[in-house]
């Protein structure tokens, strides 16, 4: 059984301005995520991200459809049995959102405060957490006194001290640099696998997808679009949105502007060939266009690598006979993606 499901859930709120609209953030959206994924919540600005992060903590109702935490639906429930639920979702937020005047520990041990815990307690659970999140020296600092990594790992143990099954991560590495991200990534990591949390995250950034998620969903104008392991995504993926979206943050796929310098420099058509992990069709692209008597030139390309496994696009000006490029690429449209740009 998965451990959050949503279906056909919608949420609307009134358009600013005195008419009778209503913007729709989040627009019939179905989802499974299971005990253990690291899932990945990606789209453009505005796509409905926080909003539907923001239902399944429970923090704003749905309008409509059905959200179940562990089998158990929340819609509808009151909100003395929804503070239950949210004790068992922890919450990392890009600007951490510390308390500056409390401590260190003062941070970590005020959500087992708000639940009741005796003190010898909250004091034994929050070393342990600032154990884990490597901060043990730093218990009596003020947060002003900690770098943007030190803060958000702060957030991550306050995040976990009340030991939630659920870990929302809201954008929780955008406000840092990239090697401090990779610092907090790395320990994202290790609270899935060694504390067992499933961790969602939304983000924009290519680097927290393919270093910690399993699975990934693509948000368009309140819609899931696509979604799925990560690797079938990024390297295929589907919906001409996604293929928007994941191309601005994947190597190797030119932007409309490199585009337009590739066609500048480069006299012939241009196609984008995209290999994954495994394809014994590299070799064939290029016989292919060589048997056809044509003449191409690399123009563009790049690789990624998704925990372990690489996918990549190469862009190629190929000149000749129209009919000719025409049934080459009809070829190699038999063995790998082919896109030609127009
Ligand atoms: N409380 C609200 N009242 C009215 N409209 C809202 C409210 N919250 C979100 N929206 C609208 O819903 C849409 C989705 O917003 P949301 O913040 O969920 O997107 P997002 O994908 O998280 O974007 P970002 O990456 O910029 O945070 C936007 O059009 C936003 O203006």
């Amino acid at each position: 059984m998965a451990l959050v499901t949503l279906e056909h859930v919608s949420k609307s709120y009134p358009a600013s301005g005195r008419t009778a609209e209503l913007v729709t953030a989040v627009d019939d959206v179905s989802l499974e995520i299971d005990a253990g994924d690291v899932y990945g919540i990606i789209g453009y600005s505005g796509a409905g991200k926080s909003t539907l992060v923001r239902l399944v903590n429970a923090l704003e109702p749905a309008t409509s459809g059905s959200i179940r935490i562990d089998g158990r639906e929340i819609t509808g429930l009151r909100e003395r049995e929804l503070r239950g639920i949210r004790l068992g979702i922890g919450m990392v937020f890009q600007q951490f959102e510390l308390f500056d005047a409390k401590t260190v520990r003062g941070n970590v041990a005020y959500p087992l405060k708000v639940a009741g815990w005796r003190t010898a307690d909250i004091r034994a659970r929050v070393d342990e957490l600032l154990a884990f999140v490597g901060l043990t020296d730093k218990a009596g600092a003020r947060p002003d006194e900690l770098s943007g990594g030190q803060k958000q790992r702060v957030g991550i143990a306050r995040a976990l001290a009340t030991r939630p099954r659920i870990l929302l991560a809201d954008e929780a590495t955008s406000a840092l640099d990239p090697e401090t991200t990779q610092e907090v990534l790395a320990l994202l990591k290790r609270v899935n696998e060694e504390q067992g949390v499933t961790i969602i995250v939304i983000t924009h950034e290519m680097d927290v997808i393919h270093s910690i998620a399993t699975k990934v969903a693509v948000m368009d104008r309140g819609r899931v679009i696509e979604h799925g392991d990560v690797f079938d995504v990024f390297s295929s993926p589907r919906h001409p949105s996604s293929q928007r979206f994941v191309g601005t943050v994947i190597k190797g796929v030119p932007s409309p502007a490199e585009l337009a310098v590739l066609r500048e420099r480069h006299e012939g058509r241009i196609v984008t060939c995209s290999f994954r992990d495994g394809d014994a069709s590299q070799a064939r692209v290029f016989l292919d266009l060589a048997e056809a008597g044509l003449e191409f030139e690399l123009v563009y390309g790049g690789i990624n690598d998704i925990r372990g496994r690489a996918f990549g696009h190469l862009t190629l000006a190929v000149r000749g006979d129209e009919a000719a490029i025409d049934r080459a690429l009809a070829a190699v449209a038999r063995h790998t993606d082919v896109t030609e740009v127009r």
